[in-house]
Protein backbone atom coordinates (compact mmCIF):
# COMPACT_ATOMS: atom_id res chain seq x y z
CA UNK A 1 0.00 0.00 0.00
CA UNK A 2 1.12 3.47 -0.97
CA UNK A 3 2.75 5.52 1.94
CA UNK A 4 0.78 8.69 2.79
CA UNK A 5 2.43 12.06 1.41
CA UNK A 6 1.91 15.44 3.25
CA UNK A 7 2.22 19.27 2.71
CA UNK A 8 4.85 19.62 -0.06
CA UNK A 9 6.69 16.64 -0.66
CA UNK A 10 3.29 14.92 -2.30
CA UNK A 11 2.59 17.37 -4.29
CA UNK A 12 6.30 17.31 -5.93
CA UNK A 13 5.64 13.31 -6.37
CA UNK A 14 2.46 13.55 -7.73
CA UNK A 15 3.56 16.71 -10.12
CA UNK A 16 6.96 13.82 -11.22
CA UNK A 17 4.40 10.87 -11.70
CA UNK A 18 1.21 11.80 -12.95
CA UNK A 19 0.54 15.80 -13.81
CA UNK A 20 -1.72 15.49 -16.52
CA UNK A 21 -3.90 13.51 -14.80
CA UNK A 22 -4.16 14.79 -11.55
CA UNK A 23 -4.47 18.25 -12.30
CA UNK A 24 -7.03 17.56 -15.16
CA UNK A 25 -10.00 18.30 -12.83
CA UNK A 26 -12.46 17.03 -10.81
CA UNK A 27 -12.95 13.64 -12.59
CA UNK A 28 -9.11 13.43 -13.50
CA UNK A 29 -8.67 10.54 -10.68
CA UNK A 30 -10.12 7.82 -12.98
CA UNK A 31 -7.32 9.00 -15.84
CA UNK A 32 -4.97 5.68 -15.30
CA UNK A 33 -4.84 2.65 -13.81
CA UNK A 34 -2.46 2.93 -10.54
CA UNK A 35 -1.56 6.84 -11.45
CA UNK A 36 -3.74 8.48 -9.41
CA UNK A 37 -3.74 5.55 -6.27
CA UNK A 38 -0.82 8.07 -4.30
CA UNK A 39 -2.68 11.11 -4.60
CA UNK A 40 -3.66 12.43 -0.71
CA UNK A 41 -7.48 13.78 -0.87
CA UNK A 42 -9.24 15.39 2.15
CA UNK A 43 -9.56 17.83 4.35
CA UNK A 44 -8.11 18.39 7.42
CA UNK A 45 -6.98 15.53 9.39
CA UNK A 46 -9.19 13.40 6.87
CA UNK A 47 -6.52 12.64 4.22
CA UNK A 48 -7.15 9.87 1.91
CA UNK A 49 -5.64 8.25 -1.38
CA UNK A 50 -7.76 8.16 -4.81
CA UNK A 51 -8.30 5.31 -5.92
CA UNK A 52 -8.47 4.59 -10.58
CA UNK A 53 -12.12 4.66 -10.31
CA UNK A 54 -12.37 8.08 -8.83
CA UNK A 55 -13.28 7.22 -4.85
CA UNK A 56 -11.52 8.06 -1.94
CA UNK A 57 -9.88 5.45 0.78
CA UNK A 58 -8.89 7.13 4.47
CA UNK A 59 -7.57 4.87 6.67
CA UNK A 60 -7.93 6.13 9.98
CA UNK A 61 -4.69 4.00 11.34
CA UNK A 62 -2.29 5.92 9.55
CA UNK A 63 -3.73 9.40 10.68
CA UNK A 64 -1.81 10.69 13.79
CA UNK A 65 -4.92 13.39 14.70
CA UNK A 66 -6.83 10.15 15.20
CA UNK A 67 -6.26 9.72 18.83
CA UNK A 68 -6.99 13.04 19.63
CA UNK A 69 -10.71 13.45 18.23
CA UNK A 70 -13.70 12.53 20.31
CA UNK A 71 -16.58 10.99 18.11
CA UNK A 72 -18.07 14.37 17.90
CA UNK A 73 -14.79 16.41 16.38
CA UNK A 74 -14.44 13.13 14.19
CA UNK A 75 -18.28 13.97 12.83
CA UNK A 76 -17.54 17.51 11.99
CA UNK A 77 -14.26 16.68 10.51
CA UNK A 78 -15.71 14.35 7.92
CA UNK A 79 -18.57 16.42 7.25
CA UNK A 80 -16.29 18.75 6.14
CA UNK A 81 -14.35 16.39 4.03
CA UNK A 82 -17.21 15.25 2.81
CA UNK A 83 -18.16 18.46 1.13
CA UNK A 84 -14.84 18.75 -0.45
CA UNK A 85 -15.10 15.60 -2.08
CA UNK A 86 -18.20 16.38 -3.42
CA UNK A 87 -17.08 19.22 -4.80
CA UNK A 88 -13.94 17.65 -6.11
CA UNK A 89 -16.54 15.27 -8.03
CA UNK A 90 -15.47 12.09 -6.14
CA UNK A 91 -17.56 9.06 -6.85
CA UNK A 92 -17.35 7.09 -3.31
CA UNK A 93 -15.58 7.08 0.26
CA UNK A 94 -13.86 4.15 1.49
CA UNK A 95 -13.37 4.26 5.44
CA UNK A 96 -10.97 1.99 6.82
CA UNK A 97 -11.55 1.88 10.87
CA UNK A 98 -9.26 -0.39 13.46
CA UNK A 99 -11.01 -1.93 16.08
CA UNK A 100 -9.87 -0.46 18.28
CA UNK A 101 -11.81 3.41 16.76
CA UNK A 102 -14.86 1.84 16.85
CA UNK A 103 -16.00 4.47 18.19
CA UNK A 104 -15.91 6.66 14.95
CA UNK A 105 -18.37 4.30 13.15
CA UNK A 106 -21.77 5.72 14.78
CA UNK A 107 -20.60 9.24 13.38
CA UNK A 108 -19.60 8.06 10.01
CA UNK A 109 -23.05 6.26 9.97
CA UNK A 110 -24.86 9.19 10.79
CA UNK A 111 -23.28 10.85 7.48
CA UNK A 112 -24.62 8.22 5.75
CA UNK A 113 -21.90 5.53 5.69
CA UNK A 114 -22.62 1.90 5.43
CA UNK A 115 -20.77 -1.31 6.58
CA UNK A 116 -18.48 -2.64 3.67
CA UNK A 117 -17.12 -5.26 5.21
CA UNK A 118 -15.46 -5.99 8.39
CA UNK A 119 -11.73 -8.17 8.98
CA UNK A 120 -10.62 -9.39 12.06
CA UNK A 121 -9.22 -6.83 13.38
CA UNK A 122 -10.66 -3.30 11.19
CA UNK A 123 -13.89 -2.52 9.41
CA UNK A 124 -14.47 -1.08 6.69
CA UNK A 125 -17.26 1.35 5.66
CA UNK A 126 -18.48 3.01 2.10
CA UNK A 127 -20.27 6.08 1.14
CA UNK A 128 -20.99 6.79 -2.13
CA UNK A 129 -20.85 10.23 -4.07
CA UNK A 130 -21.69 9.30 -7.35
CA UNK A 131 -24.84 10.21 -9.98
CA UNK A 132 -27.34 7.12 -9.19
CA UNK A 133 -27.55 4.48 -6.81
CA UNK A 134 -24.27 2.99 -5.63
CA UNK A 135 -21.65 0.93 -8.00
CA UNK A 136 -19.24 0.10 -5.65
CA UNK A 137 -18.60 -3.60 -5.16
CA UNK A 138 -20.01 -5.79 -2.82
CA UNK A 139 -17.67 -8.11 -0.20
CA UNK A 140 -17.73 -11.44 -0.48
CA UNK A 141 -20.78 -13.28 -1.49
CA UNK A 142 -20.04 -17.46 -1.28
CA UNK A 143 -18.69 -19.09 1.31
CA UNK A 144 -16.65 -22.64 -0.16
CA UNK A 145 -16.90 -25.90 0.85
CA UNK A 146 -15.15 -28.81 -0.73
CA UNK A 147 -15.39 -32.49 -0.17
CA UNK A 148 -12.89 -35.51 -1.24
CA UNK A 149 -15.03 -38.23 -3.30
CA UNK A 150 -12.08 -41.07 -2.17
CA UNK A 151 -12.02 -43.88 -4.66
CA UNK A 152 -10.21 -47.07 -4.41
CA UNK A 153 -10.36 -48.55 -8.17
CA UNK A 154 -8.92 -51.98 -6.66
CA UNK A 155 -11.37 -52.86 -4.11
CA UNK A 156 -14.15 -50.46 -5.93
CA UNK A 157 -14.68 -48.63 -2.10
CA UNK A 158 -15.52 -45.42 -1.62
CA UNK A 159 -14.73 -43.19 1.81
CA UNK A 160 -18.14 -42.27 3.35
CA UNK A 161 -18.97 -40.47 6.96
CA UNK A 162 -21.83 -39.66 8.60
CA UNK A 163 -21.04 -36.23 10.70
CA UNK A 164 -21.64 -35.45 14.42
CA UNK A 165 -24.23 -32.83 14.96
CA UNK A 166 -26.28 -33.44 12.14
CA UNK A 167 -30.08 -33.91 12.48
CA UNK A 168 -30.64 -36.81 10.31
CA UNK A 169 -27.58 -39.24 10.12
CA UNK A 170 -26.68 -39.53 6.62
CA UNK A 171 -23.39 -40.88 4.20
CA UNK A 172 -21.53 -38.51 2.97
CA UNK A 173 -17.92 -37.69 1.40
CA UNK A 174 -15.70 -35.93 3.75
CA UNK A 175 -15.24 -32.57 3.47
CA UNK A 176 -15.27 -29.42 5.19
CA UNK A 177 -14.69 -25.40 4.42
CA UNK A 178 -11.86 -23.62 2.46
CA UNK A 179 -9.07 -21.73 4.03
CA UNK A 180 -8.83 -18.57 2.70
CA UNK A 181 -5.74 -18.69 -0.07
CA UNK A 182 -6.32 -22.83 -0.35
CA UNK A 183 -6.37 -24.25 -3.61
CA UNK A 184 -9.76 -26.50 -4.18
CA UNK A 185 -7.95 -29.85 -3.99
CA UNK A 186 -5.50 -29.19 -1.51
CA UNK A 187 -8.53 -28.50 1.08
CA UNK A 188 -9.91 -31.77 -0.14
CA UNK A 189 -7.31 -33.41 0.94
CA UNK A 190 -6.65 -31.67 3.86
CA UNK A 191 -10.22 -32.31 5.36
CA UNK A 192 -10.64 -35.68 4.28
CA UNK A 193 -7.13 -36.23 6.15
CA UNK A 194 -8.30 -33.94 9.43
CA UNK A 195 -11.86 -35.92 9.11
CA UNK A 196 -10.62 -39.96 8.51
CA UNK A 197 -6.98 -40.25 9.01
CA UNK A 198 -6.89 -41.26 5.12
CA UNK A 199 -3.95 -39.74 2.61
CA UNK A 200 -5.10 -38.75 -0.85
CA UNK A 201 -3.94 -37.00 -3.23
CA UNK A 202 -6.09 -34.73 -5.87
CA UNK A 203 -7.48 -36.07 -9.16
CA UNK A 204 -9.93 -33.82 -10.49
CA UNK A 205 -12.84 -31.53 -9.82
CA UNK A 206 -16.57 -33.67 -10.16
CA UNK A 207 -18.95 -31.50 -9.01
CA UNK A 208 -20.32 -27.92 -7.85
CA UNK A 209 -23.11 -27.13 -6.35
CA UNK A 210 -24.60 -23.21 -5.85
CA UNK A 211 -27.08 -22.74 -2.49
CA UNK A 212 -28.32 -19.54 -1.88
CA UNK A 213 -29.24 -17.92 1.34
CA UNK A 214 -27.35 -21.28 2.92
CA UNK A 215 -28.05 -21.04 7.08
CA UNK A 216 -24.47 -22.66 7.46
CA UNK A 217 -22.98 -19.80 5.40
CA UNK A 218 -24.71 -16.84 7.53
CA UNK A 219 -27.52 -17.14 5.05
CA UNK A 220 -24.71 -16.15 2.13
CA UNK A 221 -24.67 -18.19 -0.76
CA UNK A 222 -22.58 -21.84 -0.47
CA UNK A 223 -20.77 -23.44 -3.41
CA UNK A 224 -20.10 -27.06 -2.46
CA UNK A 225 -17.24 -28.53 -4.87
CA UNK A 226 -16.65 -32.41 -5.13
CA UNK A 227 -13.63 -33.82 -5.99
CA UNK A 228 -12.37 -36.67 -7.30
CA UNK A 229 -9.29 -38.15 -4.91
CA UNK A 230 -6.86 -41.44 -4.95
CA UNK A 231 -6.25 -42.71 -1.99
CA UNK A 232 -2.57 -43.83 -0.62
CA UNK A 233 -3.07 -45.20 2.82
CA UNK A 234 -6.01 -47.22 4.02
CA UNK A 235 -6.43 -47.39 7.27
CA UNK A 236 -9.46 -45.40 8.51
CA UNK A 237 -8.84 -42.93 11.75
CA UNK A 238 -11.68 -40.66 11.82
CA UNK A 239 -12.16 -37.76 14.12
CA UNK A 240 -14.74 -38.39 17.00
CA UNK A 241 -15.41 -34.80 17.47
CA UNK A 242 -16.41 -34.09 14.00
CA UNK A 243 -17.52 -37.37 13.09
CA UNK A 244 -19.91 -40.59 14.47
CA UNK A 245 -18.92 -43.28 11.80
CA UNK A 246 -16.70 -43.08 8.86
CA UNK A 247 -16.45 -46.69 6.52
CA UNK A 248 -15.03 -47.86 3.33
CA UNK A 249 -18.06 -48.36 1.34
CA UNK A 250 -18.89 -50.14 -1.86
CA UNK A 251 -19.29 -47.79 -4.51
CA UNK A 252 -22.43 -49.43 -5.68
CA UNK A 253 -23.65 -50.12 -2.24
CA UNK A 254 -23.68 -46.23 -1.94
CA UNK A 255 -25.69 -45.64 -5.42
CA UNK A 256 -27.99 -47.96 -4.07
CA UNK A 257 -28.47 -46.73 -0.41
CA UNK A 258 -31.48 -44.25 0.24
CA UNK A 259 -29.47 -43.28 3.87
CA UNK A 260 -27.12 -40.88 1.96
CA UNK A 261 -27.67 -36.84 1.06
CA UNK A 262 -28.82 -36.70 -3.04
CA UNK A 263 -26.12 -34.73 -3.93
CA UNK A 264 -23.50 -37.71 -2.67
CA UNK A 265 -25.65 -40.23 -4.37
CA UNK A 266 -25.70 -38.20 -7.79
CA UNK A 267 -21.86 -38.07 -7.60
CA UNK A 268 -21.64 -41.72 -6.66
CA UNK A 269 -23.43 -42.81 -9.81
CA UNK A 270 -21.09 -39.96 -12.13
CA UNK A 271 -18.49 -41.69 -10.11
CA UNK A 272 -19.57 -45.44 -11.41
CA UNK A 273 -20.41 -44.39 -14.97
CA UNK A 274 -16.65 -43.09 -14.50
CA UNK A 275 -15.39 -46.15 -13.09
CA UNK A 276 -17.33 -47.87 -16.04
CA UNK A 277 -16.68 -45.87 -19.08
CA UNK A 278 -13.11 -44.05 -18.30
CA UNK A 279 -12.73 -41.19 -16.19
CA UNK A 280 -12.08 -38.60 -18.78
CA UNK A 281 -16.01 -38.99 -19.50
CA UNK A 282 -16.45 -37.34 -15.60
CA UNK A 283 -12.96 -35.46 -15.09
CA UNK A 284 -12.51 -31.68 -14.84
CA UNK A 285 -8.75 -31.64 -14.85
CA UNK A 286 -6.86 -29.10 -13.04
CA UNK A 287 -3.57 -26.72 -14.88
CA UNK A 288 -1.67 -24.34 -13.83
CA UNK A 289 -1.32 -20.86 -15.68
CA UNK A 290 -0.18 -17.53 -15.36
CA UNK A 291 -2.45 -14.81 -14.66
CA UNK A 292 -2.10 -11.80 -17.38
CA UNK A 293 -1.92 -8.49 -15.10
CA UNK A 294 -0.39 -9.43 -11.75
CA UNK A 295 1.93 -12.25 -12.87
CA UNK A 296 0.39 -14.19 -10.61
CA UNK A 297 -0.85 -17.88 -10.75
CA UNK A 298 -3.86 -19.49 -10.77
CA UNK A 299 -5.33 -22.80 -11.15
CA UNK A 300 -7.73 -23.61 -14.26
CA UNK A 301 -10.39 -26.69 -14.58
CA UNK A 302 -12.05 -28.07 -17.33
CA UNK A 303 -12.59 -31.07 -19.62
CA UNK A 304 -9.22 -32.48 -20.75
CA UNK A 305 -8.34 -30.58 -23.90
CA UNK A 306 -5.74 -32.86 -26.40
CA UNK A 307 -2.16 -30.95 -26.80
CA UNK A 308 -2.62 -30.45 -30.54
CA UNK A 309 -5.59 -27.75 -29.28
CA UNK A 310 -3.64 -26.22 -26.45
CA UNK A 311 -0.97 -25.27 -28.82
CA UNK A 312 -2.38 -24.46 -32.08
CA UNK A 313 -2.21 -20.73 -33.47
CA UNK A 314 -4.99 -20.18 -36.02
CA UNK A 315 -8.62 -22.70 -36.81
CA UNK A 316 -6.92 -25.21 -38.90
N1 LIG B 1 -24.95 -32.62 0.97
C1 LIG B 1 -23.94 -32.95 1.65
O1 LIG B 1 -23.47 -34.07 1.53
C2 LIG B 1 -23.40 -31.97 2.60
C3 LIG B 1 -22.70 -30.88 2.15
N2 LIG B 1 -22.14 -30.00 3.03
C4 LIG B 1 -21.34 -28.89 2.53
O2 LIG B 1 -20.06 -29.02 3.13
C5 LIG B 1 -19.52 -27.75 3.37
C6 LIG B 1 -19.23 -27.57 4.83
O3 LIG B 1 -18.72 -28.76 5.34
P1 LIG B 1 -18.69 -29.04 6.90
O4 LIG B 1 -18.33 -30.48 7.01
O5 LIG B 1 -19.94 -28.56 7.56
O6 LIG B 1 -17.49 -28.11 7.36
P2 LIG B 1 -16.22 -28.47 8.27
O7 LIG B 1 -15.76 -29.86 8.05
O8 LIG B 1 -15.24 -27.36 8.05
O9 LIG B 1 -16.80 -28.49 9.73
C7 LIG B 1 -17.31 -27.35 10.31
C8 LIG B 1 -16.94 -27.39 11.78
O10 LIG B 1 -17.43 -26.20 12.37
C9 LIG B 1 -18.23 -26.53 13.49
N3 LIG B 1 -19.28 -25.54 13.56
C10 LIG B 1 -20.07 -25.12 12.55
N4 LIG B 1 -20.92 -24.18 13.00
C11 LIG B 1 -20.63 -24.00 14.31
C12 LIG B 1 -21.13 -23.15 15.31
N5 LIG B 1 -22.13 -22.28 15.05
N6 LIG B 1 -20.62 -23.23 16.55
C13 LIG B 1 -19.62 -24.09 16.81
N7 LIG B 1 -19.08 -24.91 15.90
C14 LIG B 1 -19.59 -24.86 14.67
C15 LIG B 1 -18.77 -27.93 13.22
O11 LIG B 1 -19.11 -28.60 14.39
C16 LIG B 1 -17.58 -28.57 12.53
O12 LIG B 1 -16.66 -29.07 13.46
C17 LIG B 1 -20.52 -26.75 2.89
O13 LIG B 1 -20.16 -26.33 1.60
C18 LIG B 1 -21.82 -27.53 2.90
O14 LIG B 1 -22.73 -27.02 1.98
C19 LIG B 1 -22.26 -30.19 4.37
C20 LIG B 1 -23.00 -31.25 4.85
C21 LIG B 1 -23.64 -32.19 4.00
MG1 LIG C 1 -16.74 -31.67 7.56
Amino acid sequence: MPQLLRGGRWRAVLARACRAVLFAGPRGASGGPGCARDAPSGAGELRGELDRFGGVSVRLARLDAMHRLDPVAFQRALQAAIQKWRSEGRVAVWLHIPILQSRFIAPAASLGFCFHHAESDSSTLTLWLGEGPSRLPGYATHQVGVAGAVFDENTRKILVVQDRNKLKNMWKFPGGLSEPGEDIGDTAVREVFEETGIKSEFRSLLSIRQQHTHPGAFGKSDMYIICRLKPYSFTINFCQRECLRCEWMDLSDLVKTENTTPITSRVARLLLYGYREGFDKIDLTMEELPAVYTGLFYKIYHKELPDSYKTMTGMD
